[in-house]
Formats: C-alpha cells, structure tokens, sequence
C-alpha cells in the first residue's frame, strides 16, 4: 500500500512558475482524475509526482520518503509513468516493448523469468491487445500504440500508476476498456491517477478529482463537487450544462465564455 503526496509543491519551467503551492494525497484503492484547461499544469504534477521535475519549493513523498531521493530502479518499479502521447523508436515486437516494462526489476525482455512473462502477458490482455505480440511496435495505429504504452506500463506491476491522458487517442470502446484497466488497479489497492480531457467520462471513473488552473488546485474532491457550472465556467472558461443521467454526471460544454476583457462574439 503505497501513498504518494505533495506538500507546498512549486515547480518552476524556465522561468514559468508551472506549479504553486500544490497540496495532494494520492491513496492506495482510488482511482484520481486530474482535470483541467491546455496548460494547467497537469503534466508538470504528473512529472513532479514521478519524480522526474525537482521541485523548487516543496516536496513529493512517497510513503513519507522523498521521491528525488529514491534511486532512479527502486523509483521504477514503485511509481509506473505513461507519459502524454509517448511514441516507440524502434520497431521492436509489442511483446518486447511491454517486456521493458520489467526493466526495473533487472528482467530483460529476451530472457524474462516465467513471474515476468507472465506479468507482460497479462498487461497485454488487460488492453486488448492479444494477437499483437509479434507485431512491430512502429506499425501499429496511434491507439493501438497507446494500449501497448499502457500496458509497458502495467507490466512493471509498481503499486503507484501515473498516466497522463491514457485514453485521449482511443475509440470509445477502448476508452472504457482502459479505465476498467485503471479502476481495477485501484481496486487491487494500487494507486491510481490519469489526466483527462473527456470529463463526463472522468466523472463516470473518478473515485476523486482534483481541478488544476494555473498552476494551482482549484477545487478537489467528487467528482460532482469538483465539476459544477460555476467552477466549469471558472476555471474551463465555458457554459456548460451539468445534469444526472441515471445516477451519472453529465458535462455538456454549451458555449465557450468570452475571455476576461473580450467581447462576447
Ligand atoms: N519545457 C518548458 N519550458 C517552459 N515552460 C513550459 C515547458 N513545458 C511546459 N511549459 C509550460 O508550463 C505550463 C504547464 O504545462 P503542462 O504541460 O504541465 O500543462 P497541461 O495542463 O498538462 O496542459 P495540456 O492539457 O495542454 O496537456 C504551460 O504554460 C506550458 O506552456
């Protein structure tokens, strides 16, 4: 059981403050959904969160230890990244590419231990993709792509599952498919957090959310606490319609808001 948090998190990109002040807790057995407009600052948490962006105020913990101060393997095999739109340079067999996966436990893809085999085998299954195994990584669709990233990811089995925008390039079949994936994790006591844009679908998954803006948290919690007209029009810069549909929240985006100082067109 695994918890990651950030306390007073502040990351600085250049000379943009990306993140400021940044307070979270992200819990074993709960799935988060990060929210929020182009540039919010998702990505630099997810990465923060990763340990991959030194803070410069503040810090990421992980089961209170520092994340930077982890080793990069041990690190690895705790937190699981999917990075936004990841691409595969070589044209390796899908198997492989989610062999590398088990990387961080000093399995190598040609020579895995019946454990390892095992894991990518089912990382494979899990997104859909049996039949693709012997197929070259670069051939691949952009969303069959995706599943085999996912699934890279999957196959490290680390308790924590970080994945940014996992589902913005799948049909939707595939979309639910994946958070399934996502939500069973967190049910098997992982922690779990993605971004995403689609946010009736994110309101369906969410166990919790948390509205970014600015390089801040806006509003956390439920996801019909996080995602009200009032807070979409605040922080999205839309007019949107929110209703119940049988029990499930829905986001209908109307009309954009004209930006502060812009006339309504
Ligand atoms: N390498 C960089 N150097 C300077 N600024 C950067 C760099 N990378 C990102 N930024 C800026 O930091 C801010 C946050 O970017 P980030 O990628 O975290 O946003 P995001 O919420 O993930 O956006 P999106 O929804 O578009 O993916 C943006 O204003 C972006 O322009």
């Amino acid at each position: 059981m695994t918890e990651l948090s950030a306390r007073g998190l502040s990351v600085d990109l250049g000379r943009r403050h990306a993140l400021s002040g940044v307070d979270l807790t992200l819990r074993p057995g709960r799935l988060t959904v990060i929210v929020g407009p182009n540039g919010a600052g998702k990505t630099t948490l997810m990465r923060a969160l990763a340990g991959l962006l030194a803070p410069a105020g503040g810090q990421v913990t992980l089961d209170g230890r520092p994340v930077t101060r982890i080793a990069s393997a041990e690190r690895a095999r705790s937190i699981a990244y999917l990075p936004q739109g990841g691409s595969v340079a070589w044209p390796l067999p899908v198997f492989e590419v989610v062999a590398l996966g088990r990387l961080p436990h000093g399995e190598k893809p040609d020579s895995l231990p019946p454990p390892g085999r095992e894991a990518v085998s089912a990382a494979i299954h899990a997104v859909g993709l049996e039949g693709f195994g012997a197929r070259a990584a670069t051939d691949l669709s952009g969303g069959e792509r995706a599943r085999v990233l996912l699934a890279r990811a999957l196959a490290t089995q680390a308790p924590v599952l970080l994945a940014d925008e996992p589902v913005a390039a799948l049909d939707p079949r595939h979309q639910l498919v994946v958070l399934e994936v996502l939500r069973r994790q967190a049910r098997a006591g992982r922690t779990v957090a993605a971004i995403m844009h689609d946010l009736t679908l994110a309101a369906r998954f969410a166990d919790e959310m948390i509205l970014l803006n600015r390089g801040r948290i806006a509003v956390s919690g439920r996801p019909e606490t996080v995602l009200t007209e009032a807070e979409l029009a605040a922080h999205f810069g839309i007019q949107a319609h929110v209703s119940q549909d049988g029990g499930r929240l829905v986001v209908v985006a109307d009309r954009p808001l004209p930006e502060p100082g812009q006339d309504a067109v």
